[in-house]
């Protein structure tokens, strides 16, 4: 067999957001944490992310998750979340489909009418809990890491566009939420590529000025998701928004983004726009929603911190062996500008 790598891989996306989930071909790395492991792929094995998500094999708008087994002993399994630019430390779309892969395909036993499970991520301990019916994940919630805001209305200065207001808050990711308004945009699809490249400005601007770093981890620091925001409408008495989320290089999130809507509920409760208990839906670019609401409040190093729980669904869409043939040129794939958004030099 020519093959140097062959990887088993379960397609699938929540509310439009890939989340691919290796299940095989990929062994346990050393770590007393999940966050260790994530440290340990990042610095001497991320030719297996460069593998997946850049071109041939992989493409901007997906994710990889990685099931290893856990460091916490609670957890029934642990996951790495693989993005184009980053490992993340914890993902709403990437913990949906996650679990929605693991319970369908077997991995973790389904209990119907509903499945209590315990992920461990280089976030922390994320509990989730899935409605199941007929082998099927109807909806997966999970409990997050405590989310908080750092800076409300920090002002940045950005060439080319000058100032902009910014908040900066903490979902399980490090996030800039900008008013889309403020910028004279709205959050849709005819404006994505303006929004894309705006974003990537903010994104490098506030990066000079300003290093945000969880206060109980400090490798868990920078700003890799901006998010544009839209005004909260209530509709038949329930707080909705639109929102895009800008991921790095310079891609929508298909998905509405469940660190997104962790860090704006986090935003929202700090403006008091919203109370623990009340349902807030964040809705995607594709107009699919995740339901989210605030569980309690926190305090996180010196910052107040609320504990949000989000709601979304997941599908299955393949079953695939990804190899590489060693005498492949691109052993780590390619990227090329037409698709990609490509780093100033
Ligand atoms: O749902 C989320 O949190 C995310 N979706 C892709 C980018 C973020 O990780």
């Amino acid at each position: 067999m020519p093959f140097s790598r062959s990887i088993n891989i379960v397609g699938c996306h929540a509310e439009g957001e890939v989340g691919d989930v290796i299940i095989g071909g990929v062994l346990d790395v050393p770590g007393k944490t999940m966050f260790d492991k994530l440290v340990h792929f990042e610095t001497k094995k991320d030719s297996l992310r460069q593998l997946l998500l850049n071109e041939p094999r992989g493409r901007a708008s997906m994710n990889t998750n990685l099931v290893l087994p856990p460091c916490d002993p609670r957890a029934d399994a642990g996951f790495l979340i693989m993005e184009s630019e980053e490992y993340a430390p914890m993902s709403g779309s990437n913990i949906i489909c996650t679990t929605t892969v693991l319970l369908e395909t077997g991995m973790i036993p389904m209990k119907e009418p509903v499945t209590e499970v315990a992920l461990d991520t280089a976030a922390g301990l994320v509990t989730v809990t899935a409605e199941c019916k007929a082998g099927k994940c109807q909806s997966v919630e999970f409990d997050n890491v405590p989310s908080f805001v750092l800076e409300l209305d920090y002002k940045v200065n950005v060439p080319g566009i000058g100032e902009v207001t910014v908040d900066i808050a903490y979902g399980g990711m490090m996030y800039l939420l900008v008013d889309a308004a403020s910028l004279g945009l709205g959050v849709c699809n005819q404006q994505a590529r303006q929004l894309v490249e705006i974003a990537e400005r903010i994104k490098r601007a506030t990066e000079a000025a300003y290093t945000p770093v969880h206060p109980e981890n400090s490798g868990i620091k920078g700003f890799s998701v901006l998010e544009f925001t839209e005004p909260l409408k209530l509709e038949d008495g329930v707080k909705v928004a639109p929102n895009a989320v800008v991921v790095s290089p310079g891609r929508f999130d298909r998905s509405p983004c469940g660190t997104g809507t962790c860090a704006r509920l986090a935003v929202m409760h700090s403006r008091g726009q919203i109370q623990e208990g009340e349902v807030f839906k964040h809705r995607s670019i594709l107009g699919t929603e995740f339901s989210s609401r605030i569980r309690g409040t926190t305090k996180v190093g010196k910052y107040s911190a609320v504990l949000p729980t989000v709601k979304g669904r997941a599908w299955i869409t393949s079953f695939k062996q990804v190899v590489l043939d060693s005498t492949d040129p691109f052993p780590e794939g390619f990227r090329v500008g037409d698709q990609w958004h490509m780093p100033p030099n």
